[in-house]
């Protein structure tokens, strides 16, 4: 295993020691989450009895055959502790997230989380977030409304694809990938992107992260945020 995952690793497995009996838990997307959700199908076969909230049906299905029990988020009025990735996190703990198009879901768990415990390796903090395109989730009737919209507000726009074909959400959306520069104010952009119609989510997570543990060489650092 090279560093960079054996940082990931390091960081999902301290997190998952959070876990408590009878909790329900969110479970991330991307390959950091990857090694929270086969530390969680190990606690579940030692005999835990958790309950979680999937972010993607990619992790639905990894859940399922671990034998996780699954609920979905309209069943549950709040979640006991969510652990996630991010593809960038500053030292205010705001995040840029959805390099894996979950970011709808992956906000709205975080949303219902008590606790949204971030988990990465060394290369995902930044002094400023941005190197990192943003994530924005946009409806396809409002494609060019959207995109006519970010570019006024200072974007070079890159719609989504893979394997040739544009890229679809679970929620069956297009991603923009906005590349706004460094950001001098998360916050703002954020409250900006929110106010455009047509845009489902956008990959600024403000205020949302409660920790970040992240791998750094053979230890893990842990941020707490306030
Ligand atoms: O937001 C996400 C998916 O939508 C992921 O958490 C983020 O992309 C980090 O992924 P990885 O752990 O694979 O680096």
């Amino acid at each position: 295993m090279n560093w960079s995952e054996q940082e990931k690793k390091n960081s999902a497995l301290e997190a998952v020691k959070q876990i408590k009996d009878h909790q329900i838990i969110g479970l991330g997307t991307g390959s950091t989450a990857f090694y929270a959700i086969q530390a969680v199908g190990e606690l579940v076969k030692s005999g835990m009895s958790l309950q979680a909230v999937a972010t993607s049906v990619h992790t639905e299905n990894m859940a399922a055959e671990l034998g996780i029990k699954l609920l979905k988020p309209e069943e549950v009025k709040e979640i006991d502790l969510t652990i996630d990735g991010a593809d960038e996190f500053d030292s205010a703990l705001n995040l840029i997230k959805g390099g894996g198009g979950a970011l709808f879901r992956e906000k709205i768990v975080a949303s219902l989380s008590k606790k949204e415990i971030i988990i990465a390796d060394s290369s995902k903090m930044v002094e400023r977030l941005g190197k990192f395109k943003i994530p924005v989730e946009v409806v396809p009737f409002g494609l060019s409304y959207v995109t006519q919209q970010l570019k006024k507000a200072g974007a070079i726009c890159y719609l989504r694809e893979r394997n040739d074909k544009v890229f679809l959400t679970d929620n069956q959306n297009y991603i923009i990938d906005a590349d706004f520069g460094l950001l001098d104010d998360p916050a703002a952009l954020a409250e900006k992107l929110n106010q455009i119609e047509g845009v489902v989510a956008h990959g600024l997570f403000i205020h949302l992260a409660t920790q970040v543990i992240m791998g750094k060489g053979d230890h893990v650092v842990i941020y707490d945020g306030n």
